[in-house]
């Protein structure tokens, strides 16, 4: 492996199309292995921005402006940070020599439920929800009649649960129909109706790839609420039939996909029985637990993929993350933390999110335990200590 330092002609320079949280995590990683960092994202002093050697403001849907900073830096590599980018730009890099992380195609099935959906269900055969797609209200009160109440209806492009809603009664799929379309965060011009699955718990289970082998973290159990993430733990505990199921869809999906870096499989979990939901090619909010609990964070593991550096880690303690999210506007947000947040096991970690907004995630508690129960009910606790001024 050749390393340099970062600025000098000879470095690795890493793009990140998606300057948030998870960004600046991999761009500190990357830095610590003197890779040039170029943070991208559709906001001046996006939390990856505060840590790379240079940034760009661009509109990420926008072809020719995506395709203009990377023909303008031609990265070594391009690491797409969040979905909503244009993948025409990436198939057009692709096609002109740069590598996009894992792969243009990978990004492309993952950014749109419906391509992952039928990859992975109709192509892959794993076991999904059963699910309709449909563009029109009227399409869509058929689909949620003929999967039974209760359903979840999700734009096809969104994400951290934006425009998403469980329909439990036929008079409620005009509010999930509406809300689809004003909150999505990528296109709502077609939505994915799925059937609501009664689990009993979800996981994520972080699976990293390079050219030469594949790594699963322990998986990771977390709670969502409005389909974002509030709380996870490392490591849930499960079966080993369940596990075995969770590693087996997790391989196929990641080598269905191809290309190198850490993925978060997304899986609900009923007795025995594992259901693929989604797959992100790129670390993962739940995954931001590994910071305290793995020799190795899902954010070192993604660049060592990157780079096809070995993926071996120790598993170190049990523990668990609370995601603090803003319960107002701020245009100056200020952090008020109890000291108590800071005990010997726990730490908080502020993103350098510029604005505030009510449910916007700016920080995360991490805490470690000799069991992710504890931990957990630590997280819960020390969370509301922290509140913004
Ligand atoms: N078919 C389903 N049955 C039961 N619960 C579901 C179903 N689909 C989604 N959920 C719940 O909603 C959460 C968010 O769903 P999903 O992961 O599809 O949305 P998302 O917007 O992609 O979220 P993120 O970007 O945070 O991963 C899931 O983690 C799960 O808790
Ligand atoms: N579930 C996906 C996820 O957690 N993505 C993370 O949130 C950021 C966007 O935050 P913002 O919406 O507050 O700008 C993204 O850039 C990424 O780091
Ligand atoms: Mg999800």
């Amino acid at each position: 492996m050749r390393l340099s330092t970062p600025l000098k002609s000879n470095s690795v320079k890493i793009m990140l199309l998606g300057s948030g949280e998870l960004g600046k995590e991999v761009a500190i990683e990357a830095n610590r292995l003197g890779c040039e960092v170029i943070a991208v994202d559709r906001y001046p002093n996006a939390p990856a921005m505060l840590v790379a050697q240079k940034s760009y403001v661009i509109d990420m849907k926008n072809k020719e402006q995506v395709l203009d900073v990377i023909r303008r830096e031609k990265p070594d590599y391009v690491l797409p940070e969040i979905e909503a980018i244009n993948i025409d730009a990436l198939f057009t890099a692709e096609k002109e020599g740069i590598h996009v992380i894992p792969n243009a195609e990978a990004v492309n099935k993952t950014m749109n439920r419906k391509n992952i959906r039928v990859f992975a269900a109709e192509e892959l055969g794993l076991k999904t929800s059963k699910y309709e797609f449909v563009s029109t209200y009227e399409d869509l009160k058929e689909a949620c009649d003929r999967l039974g109440y209760p359903v979840v209806v999700k734009p096809i492009m969104s994400s951290s649960g934006h425009g998403q809603s469980i329909v439990k009664s036929p008079e409620e799929v005009i509010t999930a129909w509406e809300f689809a379309k004003e909150d999505a965060r990528g296109s709502a011009d077609e939505l994915i109706v799925e059937e609501f699955i009664h689990f009993d718990y979800e996981i994520t289970l972080l699976t990293a790839k390079n050219d030469n082998e594949i790594v699963f973290c322990p998986p990771i159990g977390h709670i969502q609420s409005g389909g974002d993430y509030i709380f996870s733990w490392q490591e849930m505990e499960m079966s080993e039939t369940a596990l075995n199921k969770a590693k087996e869809i997790a391989r196929k999906i990641v080598e269905g996909l191809g290309g190198r870096g850490i993925f978060g499989v997304e899986l609900f979990v009923k007795g025995d029985e594992v259901y693929f939901s989604e797959v992100s090619p790129r670390p993962h909010d739940t995954g931001l637990v590994t910071l305290i609990t793995q020799s190795q964070s899902e954010f070192a593991l993604h660049i060592r993929a990157v780079l096809n550096l070995p993926l071996g880690f120790e598993f170190l303690t049990p523990g668990a993350s609370a995601a603090f999210k803003a319960d107002k506007d701020s245009y100056t947000p200020e952090f008020e933390i109890d000291p108590a947040v800071f005990r010997v096991n726990s730490r908080f970690i502020v993103f350098g999110k510029p604005e505030a907004h009510p449910g916007r995630r700016m920080g995360v508690l991490l805490v470690s335990d000799k069991e992710a129960k504890e931990a957990l009910k630590q997280a819960e606790l020390l969370i509301q200590k922290v509140k913004i001024l």
